[in-house]
């Protein structure tokens, strides 16, 4: 059995799952309830590394992953691993449906399906596929189904009635490859360079600071992959920065360092979705 343990948002067979397999397939793999409890598990380092969905190819940014990074000074990103998502429909059958779970991911990416063979019928979100699976599969009525992965359906040898379901067949979500702050600050920023992907998160005293900001970084003809504000939960109309950028130099960091009330560098790792060139 590795020591490396890698904490993801279980039970077994969540997409969450599939990307911990990717990151690091030989570690121990920790299934947590909640995408809270992984972030938790990797800052008090019961786990060494921990899988946050962060952005969808079709849904957008994952808002409740932001909101766990946010001000959180014990998490740093090492990497992004990318992981297509096919949706599969588990249950016992597409007659008399009275409830379809998921994770709230879930419902998003299969739009289309839904509308088009479930209407009417109650989307319930619940924390991960791989539960719903587990909860449409012990269902005695039969009148409930789930979105969930073939991953999932293989390992509890579930039924699927229909596989591919999102809108996109090309629909993917971006994962963070989560580390304590601790042991990896030093080296964040001792092995940074501008061809990597920079994580940042901030705040400003007064937002024309964001002006000066996007100067500086066109001055160095940045390349923007990502820009999300969060409520800052301090003062309405008030933000927490998050900006993700290829082309940042350390010395430029640093400027920008010094104009923000809050900052931090969450990571610097190689870009996987943006062309630069
Ligand atoms: O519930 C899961 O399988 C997760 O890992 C969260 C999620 C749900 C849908 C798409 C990507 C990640």
């Amino acid at each position: 059995m590795s020591s490396i343990k890698v904490g993801f948002l279980g039970p077994k067979g969540t997409f969450s799952n599939k990307a911990a397999l990717l990151a690091n397939p030989d570690a121990a793999h920790i299934s947590l309830p909640t995408l809270s409890a992984v972030v938790e598990a990797v800052e008090s380092r019961q786990v060494n590394f921990g899988l946050l969905p962060i952005e969808n190819s079709t849904n957008g940014s994952v808002i409740p992953a932001y909101d766990l990074l946010k001000y959180n000074r014990g998490i740093a990103v090492l990497d992004e691993i990318l992981v297509p998502v096919h949706h599969c429909i588990i249950g016992h059958s597409l007659d008399n449906v009275s409830r379809l779970l998921s994770h709230p991911q879930a419902f998003g990416q299969c739009t289309g399906w839904i509308k088009n063979n479930l209407p009417g019928v109650t989307s319930v979100p619940v924390n991960s596929t791989s539960h719903a699976a587990e909860m449409a599969s012990k269902d005695q009525t039969g009148t409930t189904l789930a979105i969930s992965s073939q991953l999932c359906a293989d390992t509890y040898n579930y039924n699927i009635l229909v596989k591919d379901v999102e809108d996109d067949p090309n629909n993917c979500t971006r994962f963070l490859l989560l580390a304590s702050r601790v042991v990896n600050e030093v080296s964040i920023m001792s092995e940074f360079t501008r061809e990597k992907k920079a994580f940042l998160q901030f705040t400003l005293s007064h937002p024309k600071k964001l002006n000066h900001i996007f100067r500086m970084l066109l001055q160095e003809d940045v390349i923007f992959t990502n820009l999300v504000t969060r409520p800052s939960s301090h003062n309405p109309w008030t933000y927490v920065y998050f900006i993700e950028c290829v082309g940042l130099s350390l010395t430029m960091l640093l400027r920008i360092e010094s104009i923000c009330d809050e900052f931090t560098v969450m990571g610097n790792y190689e870009n996987k979705t943006t062309r630069v060139v």
